[in-house]
Formats: C-alpha cells, sequence, structure tokens
C-alpha cells in the first residue's frame, strides 16, 4: 500500500510574542495560512514492521531526528501499531526558513499513516498529538488559515484571506527558531495587531490585510542577519503591496494581487537570491 500525501508549507500573517512562560516557551499569537509550495511525502507500509526514511536532499536528517519520523514513530508505539512504514520525501520547501517545512512533514506524515494504518483517528486528535512534535504541527495537520495562540497549538480556524500571490524569498543562510526565541527583548517587542488583521481577512480587504502585516520578530532576526533587512527592502521596492518577514526567518514574502506584477518581483530578486517561488495562497483546510 503506497499513498503520496502533500505536505504544504505556511506563512505568518502575523507573530506576536505576548511573554516567555515557565516551560521555556513563549506564548504567542499569530495569524498563520496554508500556501502552495509543499513538500510531498511518499509512503509505503511495510508488513515486517520495520520503519525507514530516505531524502531527496541531503541537508534534511534522513533518520530518525527526522519529523516525519517521529510522526510515523509515536503513531506506531501510541497505537501499538504492527505494520511499518517506508517514508520518502521530496523536499520543495525550503530548510530552517521559517516556512515550517519540517513541522508539515510531520503533519502530513500524522494524516497520511492514520488512513494507510486504519487508526481512523480524527484530525482534532491527530493535532493534539502533533502537539507533541512541535509547536507548529497541530496547525500543519488542518492547514487553511487560523489564529494560534498558547505555544502555537491552541487553534481558531478563520476564512481564508481573498486570492493573491505570495512570492517567497528565501536568502542563503539558515535560522534557528530556538536562538531567536532565545534572543527575543519581549518587554520591548514591536505587536502587531491581531485582531485588525482578522478583522482585515474576514472583510476580505486586501490593502488592509497588508498594512496589518507584522512580526515581532523581525528584529531580533534582523539584527542577526542585517543581510534579511537588506532584502526586505528590496524586495519592497519593487513594488509589492505588503511584505514581511514568515516565522523566525529569514524568509521574506511579499503579497500581490496581480499576477504580472508577481512577475516583475520575481524576475527582479532571481539575480541576486537563490531561492525564490512564485505561488498562490492555499485557502482550504485539510479534510
Ligand atoms: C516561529 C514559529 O514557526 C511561528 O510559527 C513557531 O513559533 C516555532 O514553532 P516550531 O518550530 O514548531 O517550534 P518547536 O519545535 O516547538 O520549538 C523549538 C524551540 O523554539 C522555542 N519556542 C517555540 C515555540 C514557542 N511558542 N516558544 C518558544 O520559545 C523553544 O525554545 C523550543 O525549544
Ligand atoms: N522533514 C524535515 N524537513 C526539514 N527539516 C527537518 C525535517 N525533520 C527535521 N528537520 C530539522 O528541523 C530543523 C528546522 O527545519 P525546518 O525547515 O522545519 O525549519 P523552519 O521552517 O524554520 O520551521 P518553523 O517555521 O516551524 O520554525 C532543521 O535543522 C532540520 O534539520
Amino acid at each position: 500500500m503506497h499513498r503520496i500525501v502533500k505536505a504544504p508549507a505556511k506563512i505568518n500573517l502575523t507573530l506576536d510574542v505576548l511573554r516567555k512562560r515557565n516551560d521555556g516557551y513563549h506564548e504567542v499569537e499569530m495569524v498563520m495560512t496554508t500556501v502552495d509550495l509543499a513538500d510531498r511525502i511518499h509512503l509505503t507500509v511495510l508488513s515486517e514492521g520495520t520503519m525507514t526514511i530516505d531524502v531527496d536532499k541531503g541537508f534534511v536528517p534522513s533518520n530518525e531526528q527526522n519529523l516525519a519520523y517521529k510522526a510515523a514513530k509515536l503513531l506506531k508505539t501510541r497505537f501499538n501499531v504492527q505494520e511499518g512504514v517506508h517514508i520518502y520525501i521530496e523536499k520543495n520547501i525550503p530548510v530552517s526558513a521559517g516556512l515550517a517545512g519540517g513541522s508539515t512533514d510531520a503533519a502530513a506524515t500524522l494524516r497520511g499513516l492514520n488512513d494507510l494504518w486504519n487508526l481512523g483517528l480524527s484530525l482534532d486528535e491527530l493535532a493534539e498529538l502533533g502537539a507533541e512534535i512541535g509547536s507548529d504541527v497541530p496547525f500543519c495537520v488542518y492547514g487553511g488559515t487560523a489564529i494560534a495562540r498558547g505555544r502555537g497549538e491552541k487553534l481558531e480556524h478563520i476564512p481564508a484571506p481573498p486570492p493573491c500571490w505570495v512570492v517567497l524569498v528565501k536568502p542563503p543562510m539558515g535560522v534557528s527558531t530556538k536562538d531567536i526565541y532565545g534572543k527575543l527583548k519581549v518587554d520591548s517587542l514591536k505587536h502587531p495587531d491581531t485582531a485588525s488583521m482578522v478583522e482585515a481577512i474576514k472583510e476580505k480587504d486586501f490593502n488592509r490585510i497588508c498594512k496589518e502585516l507584522g512580526n515581532a520578530m523581525e528584529e531580533a532576526t534582523f539584527s542577526l542577519n542585517p543581510e534579511v533587512l537588506n532584502l526586505k527592502k528590496r524586495v519592497k521596492g519593487f513594488g509589492a503591496n505588503g511584505v514581511l518577514m514568515s516565522g523566525s526567518g529569514p524568509t521574506i514574502y511579499a503579497l500581490v494581487q496581480n499576477q504580472s506584477r508577481a512577475d516583475r518581483i520575481y524576475n527582479g530578486l532571481k539575480g541576486f537570491v537563490d531561492q525564490v517561488f512564485v505561488v498562490r495562497l492555499l485557502g482550504s483546510r485539510h479534510e
């Protein structure tokens, strides 16, 4: 039995950090949405019960450190599954980029194995299991658009923003999420207005969405990597409606309504940065 599951990346339309908690995590409030840039997870059931993993790109761990492997192992041990699986990942999402690449692979593995191993779990149950793997995994289990609170695992689903193009620009350096959280000065952050962003989305007001984009982690990432700030300025210079860093970075994205403008930004950036993608927002949630 074999299945290919799509694992889309996410972007943060807002990311606010409210306070540091006693358990080492930060209390966040953020609006996330999925975009049509996806890894493809090939799952093949192995009757002998072994678990193996392979990835088509060398810079992602192809061992038990891979979040997709961790997801499979969690399901297998928790539900005492006798069958095994071979996981093969076609990696299209840039790594350590702020796009939840590892988290979405884990979430897609949970969804796919739930079917292949006939576990009959609901998305809510899969999301709860996903929280044991990482803070972004519950959102990735559902996809779509949501406000995430707590350490990222408490979700309130909201309607999709109006359709638009997203130009994703990943500069060459990787950023460690843990390091950026560690560097945050929580008392002097610039806070986005989450409520206003949610209103803008519900009203399908594209210009207001662009105006409300905000990420409290930008300054910490920019101070470690000044080139990322320069990249943001450059992208703005190409005339995008709204420009922001996603997650802990370093990916910068631009939202634009018309395709010719998206292409213009793409063409302008392609000479400077290797990894540039023009994609659509993915409005709907996984079934
Ligand atoms: C930056 C975001 O991507 C925004 O969506 C997420 O908040 C990060 O989510 P993630 O990569 O799934 O993070 P996890 O794998 O759960 O945690 C990695 C590390 O980031 C820090 N971390 C993460 C989430 C959070 N709310 N507070 C934190 O302080 C912790 O030091 C943790 O050890
Ligand atoms: N399936 C996977 N895909 C990518 N990275 C993985 C995977 N499994 C484990 N990792 C490891 O996780 C780390 C973070 O990679 P990832 O691409 O998920 O970062 P990210 O996009 O910044 O995540 P987030 O936005 O959730 O903070 C890397 O060091 C990578 O080696």
